[in-house]
């Protein structure tokens, strides 16, 4: 991703005094507020998620306004095109947010779902209930609307969170929270249930993940820096939500109108997520028909196309691509090609340059689909389809907090079943063992 000097270690204007003792009381109340959202009810939890939607509606020039703040201080501080896309709040993205409390509102509740149960000779009847995670802390990009998102995911699920989104949108995100505090209380529900940091000091986001006593789960969503500190300073349970270095592979085989149509979309459809192709992998037989058709389209969308050695030899003028391209998520209209000689070298490329986020490869030959799935180790590994498609939505998950980079608990996209766990229940009369 591309670096930006306004990220730094730092208090701000919502000094907020000792960062750790402020950090300690949103973890005292959140783990207090977990154990109420574990016994509240479905009926509580969906009218608090519509009774935000209304404070919401209430609030727009409040938010609007908020918003337009942060973007004239991303603008003075120069962040990019494609972060202040991200940062921006219009119409049209603040009735969506609206329209997904909505949405969450009238997703099944997974709390208490009892799966599998059956009896033991004992007597006893075991089985699985699904149960929230308790505190989950999230640390996210300058995305307003993914405020509302994980504050309405976390709370559908009955857990309490505590969210720490991007300094960027520190005020926007500062008049969602009200919203948000306003419909947990309409409902009865503690209003410590969803808490956003108020500061924009980093600092904050040490102490957060390092208080297992009050958080259960840290949820990262972001990229290089983040997870290196991640990495480096944990003491609460990861599940990371990383950067998405996302390839196409076009085999030899491959339809070409699919080839075509994969690949454009897969690039362009949308350049600033997680899921968007960033290297593209040739397989050689289909490099000089296919490259010069690929080279117009991406041409007409205005993508600077960066190629190796043979990939220039075919399209000529084109930039070289070095070793940093082939890592590179550029979250940007580049892309960075590469051709290979069958699907062993494609592999290899992934395993070796890739963050095993999503992959994809457009063939029509069955045994090399079924190699591409089994051996490409990534959260979504797809046959003949666009790397667009690794989404919550789209899965039919009725909604995402994230893509999971992670193996464990949860991979790939993550709705509101990832956002619980099961335990065991045991039914018993009596019964006592022999
Ligand atoms: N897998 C997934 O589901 C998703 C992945 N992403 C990934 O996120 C990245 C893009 O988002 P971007 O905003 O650039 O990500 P950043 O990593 O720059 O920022 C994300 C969040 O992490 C914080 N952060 C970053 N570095 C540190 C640090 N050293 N210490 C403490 N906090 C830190 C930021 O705080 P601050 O505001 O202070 O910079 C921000 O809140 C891409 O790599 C994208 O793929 C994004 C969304 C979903
Ligand atoms: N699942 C989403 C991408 C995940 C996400 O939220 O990423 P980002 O837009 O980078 O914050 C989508 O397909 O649009």
């Amino acid at each position: 991703m591309i670096a930006n000097a306004s990220r730094t270690e730092r208090a701000d204007a919502h000094d907020i005094g000792d960062v750790a003792a402020y950090m300690t009381t949103l973890g005292q109340a959140a783990r207090a507020a977990a154990t109420q959202m574990r016994r509240a009810s479905t009926s509580d939890k969906n009218r608090a998620l519509l009774a935000m939607a209304d404070h919401l509606a209430r609030r727009r020039d409040e938010v609007l306004a908020a918003n337009a703040a942060d973007l004239v201080r991303g603008r003075e501080t120069g962040l990019d095109t494609a972060l202040l896309d991200r940062l921006a709040l219009d119409e049209a993205r603040f009735d969506a947010m609206i329209e997904g409390l909505h949405q969450v509102a009238g997703l099944p509740d997974p709390v208490g779902e009892i799966d599998g149960l059956r009896s033991r000779p004992s007597g006893i009847q075991v089985g699985q209930m699904r149960v929230p995670l308790g505190v989950i802390g999230i640390v996210y990009e300058s995305r307003p609307n993914v405020t509302l998102e994980a504050a309405s995911l976390c709370l559908k699920s009955g857990n309490a969170c505590i969210l720490r989104g991007g300094s960027e949108a520190r005020d926007a995100n500062a008049a969602i929270a009200t919203c948000i505090r306003e419909g947990l209380l309409e409902a009865g529900l503690p209003g410590a249930a969803v808490q956003v940091v108020a500061t924009t000091d980093r600092a904050a986001v040490g102490h957060l993940i390092s208080m297992p006593e009050y958080v259960d789960v840290i949820i990262p969503r972001g990229g290089k820096s983040l997870i290196e500190r991640i990495s480096r300073e944990a003491r609460v349970p990861v599940i990371k939500h990383l950067d998405g270095v996302c390839h196409v592979y076009v085999d030899a085989t491959a339809d070409f109108d699919k080839a075509l149509a994969i690949a454009v979309n897969a690039k362009t459809q949308r350049y600033g997520t997680c899921n968007t192709m960033e290297t593209l992998l040739l397989d050689a037989p289909v490099a000089d028909t296919l490259l010069p058709k690929l080279a117009a389209a991406y041409a007409e969308h205005g993508v600077a196309l960066r190629g190796c050695e043979r990939t220039q030899a075919i399209l000529g003028g084109i930039a070289a691509a070095t070793e940093e391209d082939w890592h590179a998520e550029y979250l940007a209209p580049i892309l960075a090609i590469r051709v290979v000689d069958g699907i062993e070298a494609a592999i290899e490329h992934i395993e070796r340059y890739g963050s095993h986020h999503t992959d994809a490869i457009v063939t029509e030959h069955y045994g090399l689909a079924r190699r591409f799935m089994a051996e490409v180790d990534s959260s979504s590994v797809m046959v003949n389809a666009s790397t667009r498609f690794a989404d919550g939505f789209e899965y039919g998950l009725g909604a995402e907090i994230g893509i999971s980079t992670d193996k464990l608990h949860a991979r790939g996209p993550v709705g509101l079943e990832g956002l619980t766990t099961r335990k065991y229940i045991v039914l018993g009369d009596g019964q006592v063992r022999q």
